[in-house]
């Protein structure tokens, strides 16, 4: 099943150099299973001795946002939020836990930072990104202009 999951992910994404590691093509197998089930009526999380995809690998289907967001490499990106956060001030990294504190429990929030120019402000949300990333988490970045977007050189929706 996990064979040419691989060589689908590279069609529907088209770049043929997509690599997958074998935790992600666990969660594709996993969510094709969910699929199979879906279509009985019933779904994988019925199934609780099975492992569990993140929800953003279930029902990826064609939804463009969705497979860029989950065909990162998470070992680079594990290996650039560890490089990212080893020098990251007490500053930064006080709000960083902040905010992965809320993801990790779910209980969310709006965080304003704000600082003058070059203290570090798009360095923390680089680690961020980088972190959830390297956990297969959706992070859709978002600026209020084409070229903030353009300048922070992230993969960015411009959501005005
Ligand atoms: N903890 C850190 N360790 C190493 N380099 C850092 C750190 N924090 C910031 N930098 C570097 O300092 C420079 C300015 O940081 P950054 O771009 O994050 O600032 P900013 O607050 O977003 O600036 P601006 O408001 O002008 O966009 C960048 O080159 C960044 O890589």
């Amino acid at each position: 099943m996990v064979d040419d999951i691989l060589l689908r992910r590279r069609e529907l994404t088209s770049n043929s150099n997509l690599m997958l590691n074998d935790q992600q093509l666990q969660f594709y197998a996993l969510a094709e299973i969910d699929d199979l089930l879906r279509s009985i009526g019933k779904s994988l999380k019925q199934f609780e001795q099975l492992p569990q995809p993140p929800t953003s690998y279930l029902k990826s289907g064609s939804n463009n946002l969705i497979i860029e967001e989950t065909t990162y490499n998470v070992q680079e990106m594990e290996t650039e939020y560890l490089k990212l956060l080893q020098s990251c001030t007490e500053e930064q990294r006080n709000l960083y836990n902040a905010v992965l504190n809320s993801v990790e429990t779910g209980s969310g929030g709006l965080y304003f930072v704000y600082g003058s120019g070059g203290c570090g402000k798009t360095y923390l949300w680089r680690t961020l990104i980088c972190k959830l990333r390297s956990e297969g988490k959706i992070v859709l970045p978002v600026a209020s202009s084409g070229i903030a977007a353009t300048l922070k050189g992230w993969n960015n929706r411009n959501l005005q």
